[in-house]
């Protein structure tokens, strides 16, 4: 059978009432008044000296036997008092004891009135029990029991309660002195005061009686539907553990009422959402799985329309003239955990994918608690966003909480793995630890979720969120985890040149085979988009390698790398249609050329016969005069005929620009050639040729003047230009200057340096 996410709201559509079998809770105790025949007033918190009078007032407690009432140490073990020996109130007592009353009753989900009846104020002392019972009905209308715990100073003598199958362990010793603890149970559930190992254990018992006729309140039995719901639940986790899985991650579930953040929590559920939380608390922990609640905040955009009303003519800029239409924009998000257990979980923000309501349109009869409309503007149509918050109870599959926290993405994952891996470090380094299972569960869950794009596009020489993850996993020292990152991370296209550091870190830890193996998939798979970065790869790895003469096992590599060369061809299909060419600068040239060196010096022959031969896209200034300058500075040029090559041909290129005659000129006279011959270019050029004069002034309407500055630019003109602002129109003044000559005077003294590092 498949799973269904609203084969579970079905099911929890009929959980209705509230309540449980029992009700606990504590509550502040002011200064009460408790008087004892032939005790007087008693302290609070008790002290020894009145305990010890107060056993001595009181009787041993009998418990019943059917219609007998015997007294028997080894069943019950503590004394009584009655309601004729002590007299409790002072003036905030019967408010105190409303509050405790309408607390339990809500705990018990009965509605309609209940009232309490002082039965007996019990006393345990050292050793003091009672064996589990059930309390017999001692007064008409009584459906339950409540027992106030009052402060003293004991240890032990927790109260049990047990209901089909089910079992609570209360302590009734309130924390704070200035605190009251309470207990109510149904009259049917059996009970079992455990022994007082220390001190002495007061409590006051009640009868819950209700004032209405009828059948006696029962507590909700919903023992079938946390079976089904188990059920379901456990049809979910096993969908999940096979291979064709298409279930959801995680389950939620929408409750009925509002909950502030503050408020939010498992005790402050009200009326079905209590009820529903309780049969899934249940059945989470029958069926593997984490209960959690939540807030829930559903944020959407969209086009607004105008409303009808619109044309019964409201005023202009009204808000309801318009409509939320098309939703374009949504994001869910799960915010503010907590556990059943009052605990506050440092989950974060998760968010929430459609498909995992329950039911799974639970968000379509929401109503938004804000909503907004703008009007449209000159680009932009009318608008609207609005906002939906709701508590709602959140399911996983234990076993699965790191696939559900790898949905919040890797400014989640990131932190949370690192400081799992400092733990695990921290500890010791085991390789058999929870923590580092986790941190490989974890990772392993990162990995298949990677964006193929980084969370920004930051500029090329920032290590990313991959390079942040090899750190981590190069640390864990996992090499499993270090393949499946580079191959279906980083060959996959999401690197860049500033990973390669953590690259080489995590090869380090693998074995030689593997790491060249590891660079081929990186350089087979992005030669093309990152070239530079893998040259980059190729020359530190074959340079690291170089020592222990491994940098052959390479050579996969370095072909494939090669093949990729802008220029090359050498592996394009027929029917595939022709890249782009992509150029290649001189850092990723020098680079590869050392790399194919040390790697195969038959390769690096190769790449810079390609390179000789397209002087297009290795332009001798632009690429392979600064490559050799770099190749200079890393001293890799004099190790090899391939550079040796790429060397003679940038000084040869060199040495014929320093032959050339650089002379500043004679007179005035500048290249005069431009772009274009209308009247005002054509007398502009006439200035530029002429030996004497040095400047010349254009009086005309802005079109013209600014049309002779764009032919002075295109033709790098020597010449300053200025706006003369006066008079009408203004006047382009231009100047001649030596800029040209200063040009070639800046190269030759750059080309001189460098023929003397190529040649020495
Ligand atoms: O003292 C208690 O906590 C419970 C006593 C009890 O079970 C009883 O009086 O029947
Ligand atoms: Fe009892």
């Amino acid at each position: 059978m498949t799973w269904s996410a609203d084969d579970l709201a079905a099911l929890l559509a009929t959980v209705r009432r509230p309540g449980d079998f029992f009700a606990a809770g504590t509550a502040e105790l002011l200064s009460p008044r408790l008087e004892v025949d032939g005790v007087g007033i008693v302290a609070l918190p008790l002290l020894p000296a009145q305990a010890i009078a107060l056993a001595a007032a009181a009787d041993p407690a009998p418990y019943g036997r059917g219609t007998e009432t015997l007294v028997d140490p080894s069943v019950r073990h503590c004394r009584q008092l009655g309601p004729d020996q002590v007299q409790i109130g002072g003036r905030h007592w019967p408010r105190l004891i409303e509050d405790i009353v309408r607390r339990a009753a809500a705990g018990l989900g009965v509605d309609g009135p209940v009232s309490a009846e002082f039965y007996k104020l019990l006393l345990y002392e050292p050793g003091g029990f009672f064996v589990g019972h059930r309390d017999t009905e001692k007064a008409p209308g009584m459906f339950a029991t409540l027992v106030l715990g009052l402060p003293a100073d004991a240890a032990g003598g927790d109260l049990v309660v047990r209901h089909r199958g089910r079992e609570v362990r209360l302590s009734l010793r309130p924390e704070d002195p200035a605190e009251v603890a309470f207990a109510a149970f149904y009259a049917d559930c059996v009970h079992e005061v455990l022994p007082v190992t220390e001190g002495y254990r007061l409590t006051l018992v009640y009868n819950l009686l209700r004032q209405a006729r009828g059948r006696p309140p029962q507590p909700p039995d919903y023992t079938a539907e946390q079976a089904s719901a188990a059920a379901l639940l456990r049809r979910w986790c096993d969908g999940k553990r096979s291979a064709e899985d298409n279930t959801p991650e995680k389950l939620v579930y929408p409750l009925e009422h509002a909950y502030t953040p503050a408020e939010l929590g498992f005790a402050a559920l009200k009326g079905a959402d209590a009820a529903v939380a309780t049969v899934l608390d249940t059945a989470a922990r029958d069926a593997g799985c984490e209960l959690y609640l939540a807030l829930l905040t559903v944020e959407e955009s969209g086009a607004a329309e105008y409303a009808e009303t619109y044309r019964r003519r409201r005023r202009w800029g009204e808000e309801d003239e318009f409509e939320a239409g098309e939703v374009f924009d949504r994001s869910m998000t799960l915010s503010d955990w907590r556990r059943r257990d009052g605990d506050v979980p440092a989950l974060g923000e998760i968010p929430v994918e459609a498909g995992e309501f329950v039911p799974l349109n639970a968000c379509d009869a929401l109503t938004p608690d804000e909503e907004h409309f703008h009007e449209a503007t000159g680009n932009e149509g009318a608008s609207f966003e609005r906002t939906y918050r709701r508590a709602a109870l959140v399911l996983w599959p234990s076993e699965r909480i790191f696939a559900v926290l790898s949905q919040a993405g890797l400014q989640v994952t990131l932190p949370y793995l690192g400081n799992l891996v400092e733990r695990w470090a921290a500890a010791g380094r085991d390789q058999q630890s929870r923590l580092r299972r986790e941190a490989e569960d974890l990772a392993g869950h990162m990995i298949a979720r990677w964006p193929s794009r980084d969370r920004f596009s930051r500029s090329d020489d920032t290590p990313g969120d991959t390079a942040r993850m090899l750190d981590l996993l190069t640390r864990l020292g996992d090499a499993g985890l270090i393949a499946r990152l580079l191959t279906e991370v980083t060959a996959g296209g999401n690197y860049r040149k500033a990973d390669n550091t953590a690259i080489l870190a995590a090869l380090r830890g693998l074995p030689q085979r593997q790491a060249a193996a590891l660079v081929e998939r990186i350089v087979t798979g992005t030669a093309v988009s990152a070239f530079a970065a893998c040259a980059d790869l190729l020359a530190r790895i074959a340079t690291a390698w170089e020592q222990d003469q491994s940098a052959a096992a390479l050579s996969g590599a370095a072909v494939r790398l090669t093949e990729a060369l802008p220029g090359g061809h050498t592996r394009s299909a027929p029917d595939e249609p022709r890249r782009p060419e992509a150029r290649v600068g001189p850092a990723a040239v020098a680079d590869l050329v050392t790399a194919l060196m040390t790697i195969k010096p038959s390769l690096a022959e190769r790449a810079v016969d390609l390179m000789l031969a397209s002087p297009r896209l290795y332009g001798a200034d632009t690429v392979l005069v600064p490559a050799a300058r770099r190749m200079v500075i890393h001293g890799s040029l004099q190790t090899g005929t391939a550079a040796e090559r790429l060397r003679m041909a940038c000084v040869a290129h060199l040495r014929t620009r320093v032959a050339e005659p650089l002379e500043p000129p004679a007179d005035w006279r500048r290249e005069s050639a431009l772009p274009c011959r209308c009247r005002a270019c054509a007398d502009l050029s006439r200035f530029l040729a002429d030996p004497a004069q040095r400047s010349w002034v254009l009086k005309a309407a802005e079109a013209e003047r600014s049309h002779v500055e764009d032919s002075i630019r295109q033709a790098g003109a020597d010449l300053d230009t200025a706006t003369d602002r006066r008079g009408r129109p203004y006047s382009l003044v231009c100047a001649k200057n030596q800029a040209s000559y200063e040009r070639r005077a800046t190269q030759r003294r750059q080309d001189l340096e460098d023929l003397a590092h190529f040649a020495g």
